[in-house]
């Protein structure tokens, strides 16, 4: 059983981890790190973990975590793990951060949007991207692993087998958003308390989300040529969930019928990937609480256009399970273990 530090105890990622990592057979969750309340138990914060996790959170001590444990998950905002990774470079511990930290590959790119200084460079040269259906041979073999954005991981996962075959153009890409409020975290804010929220669909961060240049590096790296695409984020009145439904320019003539084909070969040995029939488009409920994303495909002759959805819950695939998935390929343990679950319904 392999031990396991989660650092950012209070946040809601790292609330999910607990929550997965109990039905996992080769992890246990040794600590719970936390900046703010170490010394307070997480169950008294979060009365639904009553009788899992009784133990106070501890702090961080940076020189202990590698004789204490195997596995580190960082579930701390961006700019947090950038400042401690560089201090565990010597360690032999498996460290996957959740932020954003370490997804973009250049410093100034980093600096642009996340207005934050970078990590070294270094580290960043270390990093290995955690999109575990893309870049799998390489997680095997990583220390540090850069877990992707919500966003990304169901862009990026919608759009890719599209852009390698060379079915649609690489310019003129559209992605349409769409996010539960889980995703801004746990701490709330005047555009997501409940009066802003409820009975309401806002669009945010227009043209300025810092998923822009993530989304773009890794589909660039995938379709092997430069990609801009246009980002419209909004936020939706529910808990868990996004959906990004993507647009794109058809290049050659094709049918609903054979991308189909070319997205269940793509993905036939990636079992949190399901593709849905003609006619049929994904719904963010049909993944509620796992670590799915499904896919729909439609082929619209009288625009020319390929119209993609993409659906995953934002905590699960796009933050604490992806994580773990990581995890299972670095350990060489089975992909799915502890996340192979029936998404909760209704
Ligand atoms: N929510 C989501 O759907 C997704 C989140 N992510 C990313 O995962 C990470 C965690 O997200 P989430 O749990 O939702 O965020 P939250 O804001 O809910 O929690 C983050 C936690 O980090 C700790 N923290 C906050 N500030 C600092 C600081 N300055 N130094 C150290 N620790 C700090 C706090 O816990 P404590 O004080 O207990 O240490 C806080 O509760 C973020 O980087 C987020 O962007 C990625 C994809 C999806
Ligand atoms: C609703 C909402 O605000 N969602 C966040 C999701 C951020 C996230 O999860 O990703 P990072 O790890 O890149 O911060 C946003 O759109 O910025």
């Amino acid at each position: 059983m392999k031990k396991v530090a989660i650092i950012g105890g209070t946040g809601y990622g790292a609330i999910e981890l607990i929550r997965l990592l109990q039905l996992h057979e080769k992890m246990h969750v040794k600590k719970v790190i936390s900046h703010s309340q170490h010394g307070d138990s997480l169950a008294s914060i979060y009365p639904h973990l009553t009788d899992f996790i009784e133990e106070p959170m501890d702090e961080l001590q940076i020189d202990k975590l590698e004789e204490e444990v195997d596995i580190v998950f960082f579930a701390t905002p961006a700019g947090v793990a950038k400042d401690i990774l560089p201090q565990l470079s010597n360690s032999k511990l498996q460290c996957i951060d959740l932020s954003g930290d370490l997804r973009l590959s250049s410093p100034t790119e980093y600096e642009t949007w996340y207005g934050k200084e970078a990590a070294p460079q270094e580290l960043l040269d270390q990093a290995v991207y955690g999109l575990s259906e893309l870049y799998a041979e390489e997680i095997k073999q990583a220390s540090v692993i850069s877990n992707p954005g919500c966003f990304p991981t169901s862009a990026l996962l919608g759009l890719a087998p599209a852009l390698e075959h060379q079915i649609i153009s690489p310019q003129g890409i559209s992605i349409d958003g769409k996010t539960g409020i889980s995703g801004a975290g746990r701490t709330p804010t005047a555009k997501t308390h409940f009066s802003e929220t409820n009975e309401n669909v806002t669009p945010y961060k227009i043209g300025q989300h810092q998923h822009i240049p993530e989304i773009e590096q890794y589909l660039s790296d995938k379709a092997k040529t430069p990609i801009d695409v246009a980002f419209a984020t909004h936020l939706i009145p529910m808990t868990r969930g996004l959906i990004c439904t993507m647009y794109g320019q058809l290049v050659r003539e094709t049918t609903t019928e054979e991308l189909l084909e070319i997205y269940q070969s793509y993905y036939e040995n990636n079992p949190f990937v399901r593709i849905r029939e003609a006619g049929v488009f994904p719904a963010t409920k049909d993944v509620y609480a796992s670590n799915f994303c499904d896919i729909g495909i439609h082929v619209d002759q009288r625009s020319n256009q390929i119209i993609i959805a993409a659906a995953i819950d934002n905590l699960v695939k796009g933050a604490a399970g992806q994580a773990i998935q990581n995890a299972n390929l670095m350990n060489g343990w089975e992909e799915t273990m502890g996340l192979h679950t029936i998404p909760v319904y209704p």
